[in-house]
């Protein structure tokens, strides 16, 4: 208890691809550690951040020093700056020739590395080539990638359960937040995710990443936020986890009868007749995280407000819910999969009690021994014993039929609490092995409290042995689960997710408390941020692919970006189109960036009623394209899918377009840069140096003659429009340095160059490189910033005059205190009543 009261250390993850990972790393110990090591603070030495002992590699650290440390020490607020630019140019530093670049993101608890873990066993799955881990090395390997896999040769890699949704991107303050939002956290899972499948030398990775939140604002923030990590193999989802409907693949080479892929993933015929014949084989998902809504007590050291409002009810609400939500996963694994199932709560209704049940209703699963992952991880096996608090007054009885004697008689059809929330009968422990599970408590290694259980089919067992939504459904209810947080109405269809049809709301009455038990966190102010769609615009009835049916949008996001309310009483998102690889603006982008013929054309879609390139390109991997051609989406909303990589370029370039009768040209976005790059032909890719990446930062539009040679003479030979610039490792004067080539998206117009990447991420990178902000923005708030200054210091000494005139007996005491502070606050308190010194 004594440790749940201190607040919890701020910790921050190296990530991104290895290779710059380690960059980073190594930067973050040979130059700040040294710098931070003898730092002294109001009399108190302050020490520098420490390596996680637990975490691989030593990417992860934790910084235990107070905020104002971080905002007063000089060295601390170099530190800072150096994790929040870092952090900013995550998106366009690429390194050659890795996949993805590195980022600096939260890492506020142990859960998500403890999920890879479990994500890349050392086995690898023999359906399937993504990639597998090696615990040894701790890194991810693929044994195939290449960059037209095909679809039906790869198990997809799916997280189809409550992922993390992010904070807004970007945030200055993201990786170091000394009091971590739980947004701040909430991508970490997400991103490793990503991370891993992207951790090959291959742009476009053959799996596939579904993130699913019921809750449609956050579904925006992890988009927003996986903006970092753009990927032509990630899909986000917007639907309650626990009726998950089931995705559907075409059928698998050399299964050439619908019979043999039936037969093979257990999807009943019947059923498929009854759909109208929308064929393929069902989708299975390698890896699943159920990171599952909980009571959030875990978190207490971070969010305080749990103290104040937690009751013993809110986990005994939850726990049908996770129940349902962990065995709809089961329902959805492949046959040599894994499920992660995990809470940030300590409550054994919400951890052990849940698999209890779920093992019992699907009898071919078990529970997998982590005990020698991440070994140095401290941890406490899962319970066997627990009595759960029957009330809201802690009212602990033993046993579930002392529970339902203790009630009235006329209650006895309204019990809140089910048998599931009392342990297994002592001979029932041995086969469950609930001692594999995994708790951790936060005075263990100064972290959270989480929990974290790891299921997998038992060898041998059929495939069909998880049971459909309607038996789980059924199972859940008849353990008579009064869920109260739970407002989710599901109406359920004849038999299981492809013939759900649902309807979530969020009662009107809803409060942000009940929001914050229900997601496992507390309110945050953060939690008033939010995300617009980007897109906007309305859904083509015949789309291939459109979402529809939201899990939960709180009535706070009406009327917003491309949300409709369509016929059936669903909703539409802008509909997925695929482009004709041999459209003329696809085939525009391809001849302007010199693309290989192996680029993958006919991955390219659109999102706008009318299947046009109107506007923004996106790049999908070809399972992404086989799940969006195969599935109408009708019953969960499809939020997103795959990533922008071209954006037609507006301003000079429309003007001058349309005066010459031309098309607005395109160009390439620097999210989409890591996916587009191996495409491009290394010799049209124009080299660089350090110098005149600082006249490209210095200026908005740099005219061609300002830069010097090559580099003048290769942009002279370059037509007008979008290229690809590679800026070499090297020094400049004044200790500028680029420690390893760096390749950005420019523009070419007539006689000007331009930087394609945002004025934010301009600053950060100049302040990496140059070690200052050389940015016109970055020049202009630094005016604005002096001039302010000046103005500060000269009001205060026109009111430190006024006043120690008009207050004479001031005197004594600014021979004691700063002058200048006492007259500022002075002439703030006067403005603000409105009077006047004089
Ligand atoms: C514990 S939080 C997210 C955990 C996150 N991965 C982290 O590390 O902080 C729970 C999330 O589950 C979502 N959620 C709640 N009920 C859900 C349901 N029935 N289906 C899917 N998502 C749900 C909430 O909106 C919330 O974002």
């Amino acid at each position: 208890m004594d440790k749940l009261r201190e607040p919890l250390p701020t910790t921050f993850r190296v990530a991104g691809s290895r290779q710059t990972a380690m960059v980073l790393k190594e930067t973050i110990e040979k130059t700040y550690v040294p710098q931070l090591a003898s730092v002294v603070f109001e009399d108190e030495p302050v020490g520098p951040p420490v390596q996680l002992s637990w975490y691989p590699d030593g990417l992860a650290w934790q910084l235990n020093v107070p905020k104002k440390v971080l905002r007063k020490s000089p060295e601390f607020k170099k530190f800072h700056s150096f994790l929040v630019f870092e952090t900013e140019v995550v998106r366009l530093v690429v390194s050659l020739p890795s996949s993805l670049p590195p980022s600096l993101s939260p890492l506020s608890r142990a859960r998500a590395r403890a999920h890879l873990g479990e994500i890349y066993p050392d086995k690898k799955p023999s359906r399937c080539c993504p990639p597998s881990f090696s615990t040894s090395s701790r890194t991810i390997k693929s044994s195939t990638c290449a960059p037209h896999p095909d679809p039906r040769s790869v198990s997809p890699f799916v997280v189809p359960f409550r992922c993390s949704p992010p904070t807004t991107y970007p945030s200055p303050i993201s990786p170091i937040s000394l009091s971590p939002s739980p947004r701040v956290a909430r991508i970490a899972q997400t991103a490793q995710l990503l991370e891993a499948l992207h951790s090959t030398e291959c742009s476009v990775p053959p799996g596939l990443l579904i993130a699913n939140d019921s809750d449609y604002k956050r579904t925006h923030l992890l988009i927003h936020q996986s903006a970092r990590l753009p990927s032509p193999c990630f899909m986000v989802t917007n639907v309650d986890a626990s009726i998950f409907p089931a995705l559907r693949l075409p059928f698998a080479p050399g299964q050439d009868s619908e019979a043999e892929a039936e037969a093979e993933v257990d999807v009943g015929k019947e059923r498929k007749r009854r759909r109208g014949g929308m064929g393929g084989r069902a989708l299975l998902f390698d890896r699943i995280l159920c990171d599952v809504p909980c009571s959030g007590d875990g978190t207490l050291r971070k969010n305080v407000g749990i103290w104040k409002y937690w009751n013993p009810m809110d986990g005994n609400g939850l726990h049908g819910l996770q129940l349902r939500i962990l065995q709809r996963a089961m329902r959805m694994l492949h046959p040599e999969g894994r499920i992660v199932y995990s809470t940030c709560s300590l409550n054994p209704v919400e951890n052990e009690a849940v698999v209890t049940e779920a093992l019992r209703i699907v009898p071919g699963f078990e529970l997998v021994d982590v005990s020698e992952q991440m070994p140095t991880l401290v941890r406490r096996p899962g319970l066997t014993a627990w009595v759960p608090a029957a009330d809201r007054d802690l009212t602990f009885l033993e046993t579930y039929d002392a529970y339902m004697r203790s009630l009235p008689e006329t209650k006895c059809g309204e019990a809140r609490l089910g048998r599931s929330h009392w342990p297994p009968a002592e001979s029932e422990l041995g086969a469950l092995h609930l001692e594999r599970c995994m708790r951790v408590y936060p005075h263990l290694q100064d972290t959270g409290g989480f929990f974290v259980a790891v299921l997998r089919r038992k060898e041998g067992a059929p495939n069909g042995a998880a049971p459909s939504i309607k038996e789980g459904k059924r199972v859940a209810e008849e353990s008579k689960v009064s869920d109260e947080r739970e407002t989710k109405k599901m109406r359920l269809g004849e038999d299981d997710g492809e013939d759900v049809s649902m309807t979530t709301a969020t009662p009107p009455g809803k409060s942000r408390r009940e929001d914050a038990v229900e997601s496992g966190e507390a309110m945050d102010e953060d939690d008033a941020e939010e995300s617009e769609p980007t897109e906007p615009s309305t859904p083509a009835p015949d789309a291939p692919a459109t979402a529809s049916a939201p899990a939960k949008d709180n009535g706070k996001g009406k009327g917003k970006g491309k949300e409709k309310q369509s016929g059936d009483g669903g909703f539409k998102e802008s509909p997925y189109t695929f482009v004709a690889p041999d459209d003329p603006i696809v085939q525009g982008c391809i001849r302007q960036l010199s693309l290989t013929p192996t680029f993958p054309s006919s991955n390219i879609l659109v999102r706008n009623p009318a299947g046009e390139p109107a506007r923004s390109l996106y790049l999908t991997n070809d399972l992404v394209h086989a799940v969006l051609q195969s599935n109408d989406f009708k019953r969960m909303r499809l939020m997103t899918a795959g990533t922008k990589i071209f954006t037609k370029h507006e301003g000079v370039a429309r003007a001058e377009a349309s005066a010459e009768g031309r098309d607005t040209p395109f160009r390439l976005l620097s999210e989409g840069l890591p996916a587009v790059l191996p495409y491009v032909q290394p010799e049209s890719i124009v080299d660089a140096c350090i110098a005149d990446l600082r006249t490209l930062l210095e200026d908005y539009y740099p005219l061609v003659t300002a830069f010097g040679e090559p580099f003048r003479e290769a942009l002279g030979a370059k037509p007008m429009g979008s290229h690809v610039v590679k800026f070499k490792e090297g020094s400049a004067d004044g200790g500028a340095s680029l420690t390893h080539d760096l390749v950005l998206p420019i523009w070419k117009s007539a006689t000007s160059v331009s930087l394609m990447i945002d004025k934010k991420a301009k600053s950060a990178l100049s302040l990496r490189v140059f070690g200052e902000d050389l940015t016109v923005a970055g020049r202009e708030a630094a005016q604005k910033q002096a001039q302010k200054q000046a103005r500060t210091a000269s009001e205060a000494q026109t009111t430190t005059a006024i006043s120690v005139e008009a207050t004479p007996a001031l005197d004594a005491m600014q021979e004691e205190e700063d002058v200048t502070v006492r007259a500022v606050e002075a002439a703030r308190v006067d403005a603000g009543e409105g009077q006047v010194s004089t």
